[in-house]
This record gives structure tokens, C-alpha cells and sequence, in this order.
């Protein structure tokens, strides 16, 4: 792993416990591909992520970010194409199917049950109770303890769990689905960045999950349309222009400037790409 930029904001609490990065990817795309039609939303697309690392996403409207992170979700099966887990080839037919695999998406529209508190929003169903049938009861206090402490984990601290879920802001609601994806065991975070404009404070709140979520050793695929956020907390850099990937590069390869640049060039990168490919 690269060595990290300085960030917007205090590390997680605790302090980053890098894990050794562990040389296996824990997930990857060899040439995949997915058609609408006849037109491929995804044109061979590879790669690899690793645990304890950050690989960001990046490209412009329709570039086929969205249509990645379905794949690696399980909402759409790929055409061509594999997808490894561990270095086995899998193929998701349902979501439940990524998530038993420990793959774990934050999507942009991601919802909160608004009316109930934080801490039930947080374990949704399994929650830590006490006592044996027909006296068990939900364990309030470690309930409410585990949520904020789980909370605090991906950055924020100081939120009142008891209050209802509705009163979160987005980015905080953000951090509600990581803590709880980190909290259930996921290996793979996959963050779709919201599509809502976030504030600068709203942003760094998804920014600390990022780096939350790769200092506690998981994987995190980042996609994202911004380059100056992704570069704060990526280690490779995965453009995506009209379906294939235009560029493959890690923070040693190129600066925030660059990034940017290629972005606003990325079309044109995978044009050109296409061209040389079909001239060798
Ligand atoms: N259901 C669909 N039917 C037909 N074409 C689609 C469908 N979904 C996406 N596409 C096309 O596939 C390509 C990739 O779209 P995708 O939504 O993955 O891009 P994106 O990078 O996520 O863009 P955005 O940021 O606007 O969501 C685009 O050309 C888009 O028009």
C-alpha cells in the first residue's frame, strides 16, 4: 500500500491499525463485459482489489460506473467475462448472494427506516438481547453501546443513537451503513457515491469510512465522479470511459492534477486505447 496523504480531518479513533496488505486479491474482474442491447455498458473491464487498499472508480456520466458496481453487487450478471472472489470465479444471481460473500454496497440512494432510532436502524433485526425464551428481551444498553461504538469506528462519534434515523444527515446516514456493513463482517465495501450534492463536512464523513473501512483491513472499490476526493484516500485509480478501462494507475503514477485531467480527457483516452488496440 502507498503511503497516505494527509486527511481533511482527524484519523478514526484509535488510530489506523494497518493491517498487512495481503497480496491475494479479494476480489477482481477479469474482461468482464455487460451489454445492453448490443451496446456494452462494460467493455472488458479488469481489476483487481486487494485488502487494506483503496481502489477509486472514476469516470463521467455513463461511463458504466454504475453498471460495475451492480456486478460486483449481484443486482446484473455479466455477459463475458469473470468475477473472482477469493480467486474463484463466481457468478451473482441475487444481491443476498454478494453480501454472503462479504460484499458490502453503499449505495447512493442508501435508506434509513426514518422513524425508528439510530441504534435500531444500526442492527435492524439482530439485535443483542439477554435472558432465555420466553423472557429474552433485546439488551438495551449493549444495543445502544455497540451501535455508538461501531459508530465511532468509521468516524463518527458524537452522534445520539437514540435519536430516530430521520434526524441523520446524509453522510451520516452514509456512516450508519458502513458501521453496520463493517460490524457484520463485510470484506468487500463497495461505496457508490451519492449523487446528491454533499457538503465539504458531509463529504469527509464518507471519506473517513473509506479510510475506516481500509485501515480495518477490507477492500474498498470507491465510485466516485470526483478526483480530488478520490485522490485523498485512493491507492489506484481505475478510469472508466465509455465502458473500458482508459487509464489503470496508482498514486505513485500520477497527482491530483493528473487526475483530474485524465478524467476530463477519458473519453478521448479510451478512443485512442480502442484505436492502438486494434492496430496491434
Ligand atoms: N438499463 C439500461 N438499458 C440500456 N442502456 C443502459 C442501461 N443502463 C445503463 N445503460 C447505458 O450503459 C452505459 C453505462 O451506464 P452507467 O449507468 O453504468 O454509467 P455511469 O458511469 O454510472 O453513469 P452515471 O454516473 O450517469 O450513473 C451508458 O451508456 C448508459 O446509457
Amino acid at each position: 500500500m502507498s503511503e497516505q496523504p494527509a486527511l481533511p480531518f482527524p484519523e478514526p479513533e484509535g488510530g489506523p491499525v494497518l493491517p498487512p496488505v495481503a497480496a491475494e486479491p479479494v476480489l477482481e474482474l477479469r474482461g468482464v463485459t455487460v451489454r445492453y442491447g448490443s451496446v456494452p455498458a462494460l467493455d472488458r473491464v479488469s481489476l483487481r482489489l486487494r485488502p487494506g487498499t483503496v481502489t477509486c472508480v472514476l469516470g463521467e456520466n455513463g461511463a458504466g460506473k454504475s453498471t460495475l458496481v451492480q456486478v460486483v453487487s449481484g443486482v446484473r450478471r455479466h455477459d463475458d467475462g469473470e468475477l473472482l472472489v477469493d480467486g474463484k470465479a463466481v457468478r451473482f444471481r441475487r444481491p443476498r448472494q454478494a453480501r454472503s460473500r462479504g460484499i458490502a454496497t453503499i449505495w447512493q440512494d442508501l435508506a434509513v427506516i426514518p422513524l425508528m432510532t439510530v441504534w435500531r436502524n444500526f442492527w435492524l433485526g439482530d439485535e443483542p438481547t439477554r435472558g432465555v425464551w420466553p423472557l429474552r428481551r433485546i439488551d438495551l444498553d449493549v444495543a445502544r453501546e455497540g451501535a455508538a461504538r461501531a459508530l465511532a469506528r468509521v468516524g463518527l462519534p458524537d452522534v445520539n443513537v437514540n435519536q430516530p434515523a430521520a434526524a441523520l444527515q446524509p453522510g451520516q446516514r452514509h456512516s450508519l451503513a458502513v458501521a453496520r456493513a463493517m460490524h457484520f463482517g463485510a470484506r468487500v465495501l463497495v461505496v457508490d457515491e451519492p449523487a446528491a450534492p454533499l457538503t465539504v463536512a458531509q463529504h469527509a464523513l464518507v471519506l473517513r469510512t473509506v479510510v475506516a473501512a481500509r485501515d480495518a483491513g477490507l477492500g474498498v472499490l470507491y465510485v466516485t465522479s470526483m478526483p480530488g476526493y478520490a485522490h485523498l484516500v485512493g491507492d489506484r485509480f481505475v478510469l472508466l470511459a465509455g465502458g473500458r478501462v482508459a487509464a489503470d494507475l496508482t498514486r505513485e503514477d500520477v497527482d491530483v492534477d493528473g487526475l483530474t485531467r485524465l478524467m476530463s480527457g477519458g473519453e478521448a483516452l479510451a478512443t485512442l486505447t480502442a484505436e492502438l488496440r486494434r492496430a496491434t
